[in-house]
């Protein structure tokens, strides 16, 4: 379990970090999105104990950040966005020497090498130089190099940056495995859609501030002020336009380009409000063919409300 509270990382004047609070269940998977410069890597570089908050604090599995670093070091497996591979070591030696710096015994090493290569799909590698592997395998490498001291907690730092649609997918399965080994991961990415298939629950943070949380739903309602209500009329659209334009809900009611019989109405009522909406365009015998609710895309709204930021 993570616990983030108050957290917040000024470098300087600057404030990469804005009070963040967040709890993470154990045996989830927590999905952090947010574009380039949003604070991901600040938050969990303090996770993983390599940098200090300015104020606030976050608990692992009960241990303190700040004050309990080596308890929280057990506990996690961290998979940072860059990072160094030795180029000298073969696979199965580079896992070995990051099971012995964990302090892991030589015969757990040797039982839990082969797995974690199985896991990730490296066996057929083992006997290969680090240096001659693709980005993928390197990727996959550095994540089970995290697992070697088999922490309850996974975080990482954008684990599918810069692989091939093929890759990431190999990736995901990984993540699944993880998943169903329950293991509390917390994941970031640019990317939306990337998270939002294989994570419970999603945070966005834009210029250091938490701006949404919650499942993909909860995401949704929060970051769309304004819903879109599709309704096509069989005859009198200027009528229908007059009515919609009319109620207190209704914020704009515009023409589709292409059906000269459907209309976009932007709503901000409840859906009770929206209910009796409906009822009294029947009642005012407006000629309703269609009336529905514009799914609207996640990705669309994470690109609208950071636009510019990238
Ligand atoms: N050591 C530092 N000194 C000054 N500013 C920093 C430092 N590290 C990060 N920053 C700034 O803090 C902000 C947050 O950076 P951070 O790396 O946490 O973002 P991020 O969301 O991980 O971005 P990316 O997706 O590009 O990795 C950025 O504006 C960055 O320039």
């Amino acid at each position: 379990m993570i616990e983030i509270i108050n957290l917040t990382k000024k470098y300087g004047s600057f404030t990469a970090l804005n009070n963040l609070n967040l709890t993470i269940e154990k045996g989830s998977v927590f999905g952090f999105v947010g574009p380039n410069g949003a604070g991901k890597t600040t938050t969990f570089s303090i996770l993983a104990t390599l940098l200090a908050p300015t104020s606030g604090t976050a608990y692992v599995n009960g241990y303190d950040v700040t004050k309990d670093p080596k308890q929280v070091r057990k506990h996690i497996g961290y998979m940072p966005d860059f990072f160094g591979v030795y180029d000298q070591f073969k696979v199965h030696e580079y896992l070995d020497f990051y099971g012995a710096s964990y302090g892991v015994p030589s015969k757990e090493r040797q039982a839990i090498i082969p797995q974690l290569l199985e896991l990730v799909n490296l066996t057929d590698k083992k006997d290969s130089y680090v240096d001659l592997l693709s980005r993928g395998m390197k990727q996959r490498l550095c994540l089970a190099r995290s697992l070697i001291h088999d922490p309850e907690v996974l975080i990482l730092d954008e684990p599918a940056s810069g692989l091939d649609p093929r890759a990431r997918i190999e990736m995901r399965g990984i993540l699944q495995e993880l998943k169903n080994m329950e293991k509390t991961i917390i994941i970031s990415s640019h990317i939306l859609p990337e998270l939002s298939e294989m994570c419970d629950y999603l945070g966005i943070i834009e210029h250091g501030n938490l701006i949404a949380s919650g499942n993909v739903n909860q995401i949704q309602s929060q970051l769309q002020a304004n819903k879109i209500l599709f309704v096509s009329v069989k005859q009198d659209i200027d009528n229908a336009i007059a009515f919609f334009e009319n109620d207190l809900n209704v914020q704009l009611v515009e023409r589709d380009d292409k059906d000269e019989q459907l209309l976009h109405v932007s709503y901000e009522g409840s859906d009770d409000d929206q209910v009796q909406l409906l009822k009294k365009a029947i009642t005012k015998d407006i000629p309703i063919l269609t009336f529905s609710q514009k799914q609207s895309n996640l990705e669309d709204i994470f690109m609208e409300i950071t636009k510019g930021e990238e």
